[in-house]
């Protein structure tokens, strides 16, 4: 026993170290970063460890995250992980949960029931609202994140350091929705229309035609409405031949997938070239044959262009869509998983890595699809891409590449296309243990209250000097995060309306002018001084539930925003006795510091692995009111197709002049 702690006592000091097995400490994630950290945190001899992650272990896990073996595939990441980290030290107590740390349960008053947060989280989302429920709690905080060889380390304390929020983030891609319709340029264009739209329009949820019934009574446009009607119903033949049983099962039938291959590739092109204005500045697509290209008397015909050779296959492999046969062959062999060269001793791993011809991507295509009408006829409801399902990336590889080949872009390997279509770089098990090393260290000085020590440190690939630490900034005067006044109520959303709180957190006096105030629940406004409509309206009819916040925000701009933290009422709470506790003494935000430019409080994303999940549809409380139908003009798509999109890394341009010029990676269209 005392063997076990001797380093620890030693480096730590008696004080901190018999300090560390009553601190309560919450590991958010238990992937890369987090299987390191809680290995960590448990030998450093902390004792009250409670790990959250909402995920299950997957194969792809494996070769990094320690705690997990091949038994455990399919298992929750933080119960396995709490069991195989128990061992390590019999004295330490790990709570395993497994859950979205998004959920109502973990509100403010539970986030302040911990000494200290570390995050090992891969997604932007997570990560802004752990720092957000921190602040609220006033628990210090340890931000970090992996990529590729880089890393950083991020300690969080309220009042005395920059939080998540106060710098805004670099901008990943995007790309404007035409462009993915109808006018890609690059291959990256070809993947997402193929995993973000094609998959979910053939594979995914039908569409009920009430989110466009919904759209028509919002007043969007209605010339935009019949198109996308005209374009479900032409989906809806295709899905139907998905879903039922081929013609004779004793044989492979290709005429499901035909079917889908004659409307994306052959009929909507063709819908496109008649557009004349489109092609005027522009080279137009190529509509693609079924039965030529299976036969290999396909020609392209269309000028060289981006490196793709007239008459050529999308990826030339040499052999542009000739009737050689070794297109289907060599199709056979990719598909079977076998080698990638005919006869060549070139092994498995290269099968991805090979170049597909016109044909084999044809092949590819009517083989993964009829692999997956099997897997809908099997009984899977919906099947959408997931970077190591085979049968979505084979799918999103043959589809991308088709349409590459219709618009003269250069196809990509199967391996590529993983890559670009999960976004992945590499996750190095390396830099996740530096990392998890250096959160401790930040994490110490913070329970020691060394703030003079902490510091923002950087994993870079710089071998003359790997590590950079920088000592912490102060918080940025204009963050809309860790600048606002934080406070918290007490009650049951069903029986307290909104007027009832925010004057009550106000302390509106009958005889004091009220101040005047607008108030958001998220992007939401709910009320401001012409709008009162919602005032008699209780919190819970509103959505505004435990864990949520409600943001007083002061309609002249001079005091800090008020963010009020829903709690719920204690168990004890007397049935009869008001439905409202309101906090004492009442939040006195503090005059506003008049910003000079735009706040920073919306960064757009970060450089995190994951880039998708990291895009976030951007509309401060300066914003007002949801925007009405005349400001969104055409809906491209629907609702839900518009937030899977965005998901995926697009965003969605309401008007096309709107930001273009500056983002380099934004091409306009339309
Ligand atoms: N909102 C959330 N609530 C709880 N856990 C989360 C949340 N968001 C992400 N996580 C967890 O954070 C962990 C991040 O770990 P990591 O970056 O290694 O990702 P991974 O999913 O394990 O790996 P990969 O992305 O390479 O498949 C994951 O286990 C994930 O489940
Ligand atoms: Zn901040």
């Amino acid at each position: 026993m005392s063997g076990r702690s001797l380093h620890a006592k030693a480096i730590l000091g008696q004080e901190l170290f018999s300090r560390l097995s009553q601190t309560k400490v919450l590991l958010v994630g238990a992937g890369g970063i987090g299987c390191e950290l809680l290995k960590n945190v448990v030998l450093t001899g902390f004792g009250d460890i409670t790990l959250l992650d909402l995920d299950t272990i997957d194969l792809s896990n494996l070769n990094r995250q320690f705690l997990f073996r091949k038994k455990d595939i399919k298992q929750s990441k933080a119960l396995v992980a709490a069991k195989t980290a128990s061992a390590f030290n019999p004295n330490v107590k790990i709570t395993p949960i497994h859950a979205n740390i998004k959920e109502p349960q973990f509100d403010v008053a539970w986030f302040r029931g911990f000494d200290l947060v570390l995050n090992a989280l891969d997604n932007l989302d997570a990560r802004r609202h752990v720092n957000k429920m921190c602040i609220a709690a006033n628990v210090p905080l340890v931000e970090s994140g992996t990529a590729g060889y880089l890393g950083q380390v991020q300690p969080i304390l309220k009042d005395r350091a920059e939080c998540f929020d106060c710098v805004p983030k670099p901008t990943v891609k995007t790309f404007p929705v035409c462009t993915i319709r109808s006018t890609p340029s690059q291959p990256i264009h070809c993947i997402v229309w193929a995993k973000s739209y094609l998959i979910p329009q053939l594979f995914g949820e039908e569409e009920d035609g009430g989110e466009l019934d919904e759209a028509e009574k919002q007043g969007e446009n209605a010339k935009e409405i019949a198109a996308l009607r005209k374009e479900a119903q032409a989906f809806k033949a295709v899905r139907a031949a998905l879903r039922s049983p081929p013609a004779d099962a004793s044989s492979s039938d290709s005429s499901a997938a035909k079917m889908v291959f004659s409307k994306v590739f052959h009929a909507d092109i063709l819908n496109l070239l008649s557009m004349a204005d489109m092609w005027r500045s522009r080279a137009p697509p190529t509509p693609l044959d079924f039965d030529k290209i299976r036969e290999g008397t396909f020609s392209l015909n269309r000028p060289q262009q981006n490196g793709v050779h007239a008459n050529g296959s999308a990826a030339s492999n040499g052999k542009p869509g000739q009737a050689s046969g070794s297109g289907s062959a060599s199709t056979e062999k990719l598909l079977n998983g076998s080698s990638s060269g005919s006869g060549s001793a070139s092994g498995a791993g290269l099968k991805d890595q090979r170049e597909l011809s016109l044909q084999d991507n044809l092949e590819l295509f009517i083989a993964s699809t009829e692999r997956l009408a099997a897997r809908l006829r099997a009984g899977e409801e919906t099947i959408s891409f997931d970077k190591d399902d085979d049968d979505t990336l084979d799918f999103v590889t043959a589809a991308a590449n088709l349409r590459s080949a219709a618009y003269g872009i250069p196809g990509k390997s199967r391996w590529e296309v993983k890559e670009m279509a999960g976004n992945i770089i590499p996750a190095i098990a390396t830099t996740n243990a530096i990392i998890a090393g250096l959160i401790v260290l930040q994490a110490l000085h913070l329970l020691r209250r060394s703030y003079n020590a902490l510091r923002n440190v950087h994993v870079q690939f710089k071998p003359s000097m790997p590590l950079s630490a920088i000592a912490m900034c102060p918080p940025n005067s204009f963050c809309g995060v860790c600048r606002d006044t934080y406070t918290e109520v007490r009650c049951d959303p069903a029986r307290v309306t909104l007027r009832e709180v925010v004057d009550g957190i106000l302390g509106a006096d009958e005889d004091e002018e009220k101040r005047e105030v607008s108030v958001y629940e998220d992007k939401r406004v709910l009320s401001d001084p012409d709008w009162d409509d919602n005032d008699e309206r209780t919190l819970e009819s509103l959505n505004v539930t435990r864990g949520k916040f409600l943001s007083i925000v002061d309609e002249e701009g001079e005091y800090a925003t008020i963010q009020v933290a829903i709690g719920v009422l204690p168990p004890n709470h007397p049935v009869d006795a008001p439905a409202l506790i309101l906090p004492s003494p009442l939040p006195k935000p503090p005059k506003k510091v008049k910003p000079r430019a735009p706040t920073p409080s919306t960064p757009v994303s970060s450089k995190k692995r994951r880039l998708p999940d990291d895009i976030e549809e951007i509309e401060t409380p300066a914003a007002k009111r949801s925007r009405t139908a005349a400001d969104t003009g055409a809906a491209p798509f629907t609702p839900s197709k518009k937030r899977r999109l965005e998901e995926d890394g697009l965003i969605m341009l309401d008007n096309a002049e709107e930001k273009v010029e500056e983002d380099p990676d934004v091409i306009e269209i339309d």
